[in-house]
């Protein structure tokens, strides 16, 4: 079942005419994850945040992006607010700032689940030590009890992950949710994201530059270069033939520097 439908979305900066981004069309299927790629500057943050309204008034939207047959393009402010945070939850980049420093995790987690569900401050707090208990977090009584900067990077992105989770919308946005983390981090969150999909069926649009992290999750990807679509189809036909130079060009660089990293590690060895 289609879930998302996003047809011919171009985002205009008003203020130069400047087409930002140009006829960009996806669908997203109901418990699967669409993978879009793409070098820094190409389109796909503002792709998805204009779906949820989230972009500055300088920008203006047109296309259509139909979520359970209301166009989101055209949805009124409390429509939308009712469909973001509930149904579509979008988990950022920069899990740092997306904490407040000044209260505890367990206390916005909390705050969270209580203002977009329908339940109890006691019932939110067994729902997010049990979400964040599935995120494979040790000791979640605990974590709740501690400020973002007690936690590592990982640790704080599994919180989120595990706070989207909770809430059991029908989609969530992860804009680049392993960039800031290391090696380690990264595998780690993408092997639960994965886990946590497949136990939910929450869909996800997985928004990354990296293609190791698409194709761990994504059954579709899309290609974005210049606020363009350049290569869209199912991840296993555009990873193994890629019909794009652009995208040859993303899995040889991909490739490339796993080989320089598998290199300096050997030599780090011999040394
Ligand atoms: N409010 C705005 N007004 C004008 N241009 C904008 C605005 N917000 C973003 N842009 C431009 O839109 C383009 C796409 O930005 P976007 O953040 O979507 O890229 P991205 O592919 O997600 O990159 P990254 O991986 O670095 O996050 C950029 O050239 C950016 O400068």
């Amino acid at each position: 079942m289609k879930l998302l439908e996003v047809k011919n979305l171009c985002i205009t900066d008003i203020k130069n005419n400047e087409e930002i981004v140009s006829n960009v069309s996806f669908e997203l299927e109901s418990n699967t994850c669409l993978g879009i790629v793409g070098e820094s500057g190409s389109g796909k943050s503002i792709t998805t945040k204009a779906i949820l309204g989230l972009i500055n008034s300088n920008l203006e939207v047109t296309g259509s992006a139909k979520f359970r047959e209301i166009d989101l393009l055209k949805a009124k402010g409390n429509v939308m607010r009712k469909i973001r945070g509930k149904q579509v939850c979008m988990i950022l980049q920069d899990v740092m700032s997306s904490f407040d420093s000044l209260y505890t995790i367990g206390y916005q987690m909390i705050e969270t689940i209580c203002e977009n569900t329908n339940v109890s401050k006691p019932k939110a707090k067994d729902i997010a030590i049990e979400a964040l208990d599935k995120m494979s977090i040790r000791e979640p009584e605990q974590v709740i009890k501690k400020y973002a900067h007690q936690l590592s990077g990982g640790m704080l992105q599994r919180c989120m992950i595990a706070i989207a989770m909770s809430m059991k919308p029908d989609i969530i946005i992860a804009d680049e949710p392993t960039t800031a983390l290391d090696c380690i981090n990264q595998k780690e969150v993408v092997e639960q994201f994965k886990y946590l999909r497949e136990i939910t069926g929450t869909s996800v649009i997985l928004i990354s530059h990296d293609l190791g992290v698409i194709k761990h999750l994504a059954q579709k990807i899309l290609v974005m270069k210049d606020g363009k679509s350049v290569e869209y189809g199912d991840a296993k036909d555009v990873l193994k033939k890629p019909s794009h130079e652009y995208t040859r060009y993303l899995i040889n660089t991909r490739l490339d520097l796993t080989e320089e990293f598998r290199k300096s590690m050997t030599m780090e060895e011999v040394v």
